[in-house]
């Protein structure tokens, strides 16, 4: 690139006019499709934060050769390849990748004109070599001949293992190696490798170099590979060697080693460093590339390089992809959505223990949940203090619930003292006259206040537990309802209380608050296991390097969402068949209404899980944070959702978020289908479809965006 050495700055109009020149030759070629430079990066600059990690970078990868990419650890050679190939953004200045911007719409850049090799391993532990190596082919679109043979070739190439090995069981070196044979499998115009021969043996590593050499000799094929062995890059035709996200030389790796009288790149590396740490500010270090041809920014007066920036950067082409181009390049491609659900699928068959788990656990749960919630208490210890001699005392008694009520019988003393010791939930007593003045008061009509007291049960009950209390209260009418019946016959209306409940019109005189909580819970259960799984395989993959990797070989953000949707569905619907026998026919939940609705309304609340766990994912970088967000929005959505307590008991400015959140209408309408019978025709019923299918649209375009932006 940069055409004068480190004697001085050249004169200005000279410069000018040979930037020019440049940066004109190159929009032409650009423009043309036809550069012959593979990769050109100008004034490249990229942050961590505060932290400048490429700064006005200048690198021109020359079409058919090997560029040598040197430089000590955390340089920012990784950063550099990550800018090259797309996944990371520049904050300033242009890349151009085999003529164009990395991931311009129509490019197959990112797609299988590049091949990467990213640094991390970014393999799948469960597949074994073969299924790697396939999954690549299929993203790539090779035919399964050809797949096979480059299989075969690289197998035996790159020294691998029996091909039915899996990823997870080989070393290290092994793991780079299978890494490399991705990188190369679709024989790419371009390969981006980040040190590809770490822990590789010496031999193979002087095989992959003779390879890499091999392919570019007949200038199709151009190859940036970084290395920490600076010896073995003797081998490529250009070194570029970087220090402090600059390039301090660039050039053949002889005229390298001359300019700096060192027999060794090492040792010429090592100069080039301490010359550079003595000039300090002095000389910017772009005065150093050895390259022919003009630099833009190789003039040392800062004050004259706006001007030069302003002029290269509004002489850079400007690209624009035709609507046509741009659809297509939106529009997913079924080849990928199949390779990634493939892989889903391959995975799966690995982890049996873990598929099983997520078929089981809804199921576990929704169980727990019947067995445990809404259910009437069972085993309650009540003293029972009688002090009559007649027998309506005991006859009452016989007619309370024996599962529910257990009853000791006890002086009034012992009773007192008993409840007291909280041994008790409560004591029902009766007075020594009980069945005279019972029958006094049901025979008579006007009778004194001492016989109604004495024809009275007392019931003294500790209310700290309330559906304790609530239950015994329940217990003990049925019991004298059902006592009046016996003793009184068809008289037993002269002592009924003047309210009568009649045939409900909707749901049963029996049913329980289990029924009630059940079509909730089990909405936040398909909910919740799809938010956690998908949130947390995301997360992993991205960290694994695993996303990116597929996203440098072609796959879009777009099909990684749908491909994962698809496959999910498939869990989600094994789940909700487990789960619908297990509530109707196990825990006979009644069902009035279509089961046709009720399963495409807990299909779409598990969507809104994916969607929702999809958002974290592209929000967030690591697996704790995502299970704090997931475990964070748990609890208060459960609680707000109206799932496990009516939300007509939620204050008022709390049930307005309540009414918006995912589940509130859809559990409602959930009932209304399944208790109700009703159906879409309903305003409640077609409401909760509304809202979740609202919520679906909502978070599949957030996650879309974030992950657009953040790429
Ligand atoms: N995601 C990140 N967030 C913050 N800082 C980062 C991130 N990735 C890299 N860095 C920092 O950027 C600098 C350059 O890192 P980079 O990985 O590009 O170096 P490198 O030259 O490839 O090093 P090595 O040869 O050891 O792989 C380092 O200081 C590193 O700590």
């Amino acid at each position: 690139m940069a055409g004068n050495d480190s004697g001085g700055a050249p004169k200005e109009s000279t410069e000018m006019k040979e930037q020019n020149t440049e940066s004109g030759t190159m929009k032409a070629d650009l423009e043309a499709g036809n550069c012959s430079s593979a990769i050109h990066c100008h004034n490249v600059c990229r942050s961590y934060g505060k932290l400048k990690v490429l700064n006005n970078l200048n690198l021109t990868v020359p079409q058919g050769q090997i560029y040598g990419l040197l430089g000590p650890s955390g340089c920012g050679k990784t950063t550099l390849l990550k800018c090259i190939v797309g996944t990371l953004k520049i904050s300033h200045g242009h890349i151009a990748v085999l003529g164009k911007p990395p991931a311009f719409p129509g490019h197959e850049v990112p797609g299988r004109m590049v091949g990467y090799m990213p640094q991390d391993i970014a393999l799948y532990n469960e597949f074994t070599i073969c299924n790697t190596l396939w999954f690549f082919g299929r993203i790539h679109g090779l035919s399964s001949k050809e797949t096979e043979a480059r299989i075969n070739f690289l197998i035996t190439f790159l020294d691998l293992p029996q091909k039915n090995s899996l990823v997870r069981n080989l070393s290290g070196g092994q793991r780079r190696r299978v890494s490399l044979g991705a990188a190369l499998l679709q024989n790419p115009k371009l390969l981006i490798l980040d040190e590809p021969t770490v822990g590789v043996d010496p031999v193979l590593r002087a095989k992959i170099w003779q390879h890499l050499v091999e392919i570019v000799r007949e200038g199709q094929v151009s190859v940036i590979i970084t290395t920490h062995y600076i010896e073995e890059a003797r081998q490529a035709n250009t070194v570029g060697l970087m220090r402090n996200g600059q390039l301090l030389a660039e050039g053949p790796p002889d005229a390298v080693m001359k300019q700096h009288n060192a027999l060794t790149l090492e040792s010429a590396f090592l100069q080039l460093c301490e010359d550079s740490d003595q000039l300090g500010s002095k000389q910017s270090p772009q005065g150093r590339l050895l390259d022919s041809r003009p630099s833009p920014d190789n003039m040392s007066d800062e004050s004259r390089e706006p001007i030069l920036r302003k002029s290269l950067t509004e002489q850079m082409p400007k690209f624009k992809a035709d609507w046509k181009v741009r659809a297509r390049h939106i529009i997913p491609k079924w080849r990928n959505i199949a390779a990634l659900m493939i892989k889903t699928m391959v995975r799966m068959k690995r982890m049996p223990g873990s598929l099983c788990f997520q078929f089981l656990l809804p199921v576990i749960q929704i169980c727990l949940m019947c067995l445990c919630v809404g259910g009437d208490p069972k085993g309650i210890d009540v003293a029972v203090v009688n002090n009559e001699s007649g027998s309506y005392s005991r006859s009452l008694l016989s007619f309370l619930d024996n599962t529910s009520i257990n009853q000791v019988v006890l002086s009034h003393s012992e009773a007192f003292a008993g409840i007291h010791n909280g041994e008790y939930w409560g004591i029902i007593e009766f007075g020594e006259n009980f069945t005279s003045y019972l029958t006094k008061r049901m025979l008579q009509p006007r009778v004194s206040r001492d016989v109604v007291e004495g024809g009275s049960v007392h019931v003294w009950l500790d209310l700290t537990n309330r559906q304790i209390a609530i239950m015994l209260q329940k217990k003990l009418h049925e019991a004298f309802e059902a006592f009046i019946e016996t003793k009184l016959g068809s008289l037993s209306y002269m002592v009924a209380v003047p309210i009568k409940f009649e045939e409900p019109i909707y749901g049963s005189k029996n049913t329980d608050f289990t029924t009630f909580v059940t079509p909730g819970a089990v909405l936040s259960i398909t909910f919740y296991l799809a938010v956690g799984l998908t949130a947390l395989s995301f997360v992993l993959e991205r960290k694994e390097g695993l996303l990116d990797r597929c996203w440098v070989a072609g796959v879009s953000s777009l099909e990684t969402m749908l491909a994962h949707l698809f496959s999910q569905l498939f869990v989600i619907s094994v789940q909700i068949i487990l789960l619908l026998i297990f509530i109707l026919l196990v825990f006979k939940i009644p069902n009035e209404g279509s089961l046709v609705l009720v399963i495409s309304l807990i299909v779409l609340q598990g969507v809104t899980g994916i969607s929702f766990g999809l958002v974290i994912s592209s929000a967030i970088d690591d697996e704790q944070s995502a299970n704090q967000a997931a475990l964070g929005i748990f609890y208060p959505n459960l609680i707000l959702s109206g799932v496990i307590w009516p939300i007509e008991c939620i204050p008022y400015p709390l049930r307005y978020l309540s009414l918006v959140l995912p589940q509130t209408y859809a559990s409602e309408a959930l009932r209304c289908i399944m208790y109700r019978g009703w159906g879409l025709s309903r305003m409640m019923v077609w409401r909760g479809f509304a809202v979740t299918l609202g919520w679906n649209t909502f978070f599949l375009m957030l996650a879309t965006i974030i992950l657009k932006l953040r790429t």
